[in-house]
């Protein structure tokens, strides 16, 4: 196997590097590239390290074509179209925890030197002024926080304020009670929490629900003399509504470290009464670094180099020890989902996986991404089983998967059912050897077969000499098989014969074998 390359785009702690390169992959690290450069360079790595520096678009997408995943050494992936990023089969993983302490305690300093007016204060003061008079602040002792957002930054900011006792409020539609509870914030919806909070904080992603959060109207309406933390994501505020505030006294004061547009070397709010800001710095701390780049390259090159999936956002998880057991069973899952995919006709709607025996006792979700990559390559070769579960949506297909607990003839068996315009069609197969995948069973025929490479496919009825014809045609037509198996309905009956062959059938070799007495039907395949 080639070794997997790693592109590392923003500046990142160079743990990142290091763990790359022991983890058995190539790296460069190029930063400060602008889009045309990165989307020339794209092409040739299977992997992309960012932080908030590199926004990953369609265009760098499409030209990304090695590109396997993104790992972003941080929080919010706002940057990164994850959709699209989806439907070209990339995954897009984060490290949702390792710099959500040092953001919650930038938003903490934020909102101390909000109070006391620090950075003003400092500036003057070492400008030779000594303004004593200029800088009375507030205690934030007693006062009302509101958290716009309460997850993992949002639930430590809490407790932070708390241990300064304040009283923490939060507006977070996904915030259960219990958790709610558990952090002693209450619950409230966004107008209470304006008009009744002294500090505001925002901690949520920039999503379509979100952006704009804190409206012209929203911020008009709040409580008046309220200040404005945010160290989530620029997005959120109305900024020139939110300049007009600050100048009217309406808000007393706001510290940004996070802008519309970034880098912000030119902004409105720059210059505004009570005004702070720092560039985008919550991250920034040498204990979150090294957490963020040691992680983000872990789980990276996990994937690149493993298949282990940790923290993806368009991807079920599956750890590095899950990995080795699971990739025969995907491999086989992948088959059944190509051979129905194959066979079956018609607009198929309807899907379904079942697990029987140790099968059962597996993580189900990759074995249906391998079943969905497998069966949606009759639509597109550019599947995978990160994209698959995304075209299978987008096509209206109904995926259902079924944990059988009940032991069958084999002790571990996958079972893959299409609905057809004339009733299911259904494939079976299992391991033998614990890695070997084996079909058992094909549109209820019982067969034994591997599937892979070339085949050939054919419906027979099952007469004396049907096989001396069809090995003589193929015979004389100089094509090798390499393994011949055989299942019959009933003796006399129905039977199908699968055949593998050294190389792909001709259109001819085809027709000759449809002609061949007893035949049925006959389906070239590719595994
Ligand atoms: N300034 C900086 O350097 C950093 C900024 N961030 C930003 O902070 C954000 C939050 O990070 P975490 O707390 O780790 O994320 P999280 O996912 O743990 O928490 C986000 C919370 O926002 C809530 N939420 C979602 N939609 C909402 C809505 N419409 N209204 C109210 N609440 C809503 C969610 O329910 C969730 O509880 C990240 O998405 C990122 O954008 C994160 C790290 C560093
Ligand atoms: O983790 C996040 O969401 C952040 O915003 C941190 O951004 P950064 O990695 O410092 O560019």
């Amino acid at each position: 196997m080639t070794k997997p390359k790693v592109l590392i785009s923003d500046k990142m702690d160079p743990n990142a590097a290091r763990i790359f390169e022991e983890r058995g992959c190539d790296v460069d690290v190029i930063t400060g590239e602008n889009a045309e450069e990165l989307k020339a360079r794209i092409g040739e790595y299977h992997g992309l390290a960012i932080r908030s520096s590199t926004t990953v678009t369609p265009e760098i997408l499409d030209a990304a074509t090695n590109l396997k995943v993104i790992g972003r050494a941080g929080i919010g992936v706002d940057n990164v179209d994850i959709p699209y990023a989806s439907g070209k089969g990339v995954v897009v993983m984060n490290t949702p925890f390792g710099n959500s302490i040092t953001t919650a305690e930038h938003a903490i300093a934020m909102t101390m030197a909000l109070a006391r007016m620090i950075p003003a204060a400092n500036a003057r003061t070492q400008n030779g002024e000594w303004p004593k008079k200029d800088f009375m602040g507030i205690e934030v002792t007693g006062k009302t926080l509101g958290l716009i957002g309460a997850g993992n930054i949002g639930g430590i900011v809490a407790t932070r304020a708390q241990g300064l006792r304040m009283k923490v409020i939060a507006y977070d539609p996904f915030l259960t009670e219990d958790r709610a509870v558990e952090l002693g914030i209450e619950k409230v919806d966004l107008d209470n929490l304006l008009s009744r909070a002294d500090f505001v904080s925002l901690h949520t992603p920039l999503t379509d629900q979100t952006r704009n959060i804190l409206s012209r109207e929203r911020l008009e309406n709040a409580k008046p003399g309220i200040r404005i933390v945010n160290c989530a994501r620029g997005g959120l505020i109305d900024e020139a509504a939110l300049k007009d505030c600050l100048e009217s006294g309406q808000v007393a004061g706001a510290a940004l470290d996070v802008f519309a547009e970034e880098p912000a070397k030119e902004n409105p709010l720059f210059g505004a009464p009570n005004f702070i800001c720092t560039p985008h710095l919550g991250a920034s701390t040498t204990e979150a670094q090294v957490n963020v780049a040691l992680q983000v390259a872990e789980q990276m090159a996990d994937y690149l180099v493993n298949g282990g999936v940790t923290n993806a956002l368009n991807m079920p998880s599956l750890s590095a020890e899950e990995a080795p057991k699971l990739k025969p069973y995907m491999a086989l899952a992948e088959r059944l989902g190509s051979l129905v995919g194959q066979l079956a006709h018609g607009n198929l709607t309807k899907i379904s996986i079942e697990r029987e025996g140790a099968a059962a006792q597996l993580n189900g979700k990759p074995i249906t991404g391998a079943v969905l990559a497998g069966f949606m390559r009759r639509y597109s070769d550019t599947v995978n089983m990160v994209n698959a579960p995304y075209l299978a949506k987008e096509r209206g297909l109904e995926v259902s998967e079924i944990r059988h607990e009940r032991d069958g003839a084999f002790n571990t068996l996958i079972r893959v059912t299409v609905e057809t315009e004339s009733g299911p069609r259904s494939v079976a197969g299992t391991l033998f050897g614990s890695d070997k995948p084996r079909l058992v069973e094909i549109f209820g025929i019982g067969i034994e077969a591997e599937l892979d490479g070339h085949m050939l496919y054919i419906v027979n009825d099952d007469k004396p000499g049907f096989i001396g014809r069809i090995g003589s045609l193929l015979g004389e037509r100089g094509i090798n098989i390499g393994t011949f198996n055989l299942g019959r309905r009933d003796a006399g009956g129905e039977a199908v014969l699968l055949l593998s062959l050294d190389d792909a059938p001709t259109a001819e070799t085809i027709a000759e074998a449809e002609k061949v007495e007893g035949v049925k039907t006959v389906t070239a395949l590719v595994f």
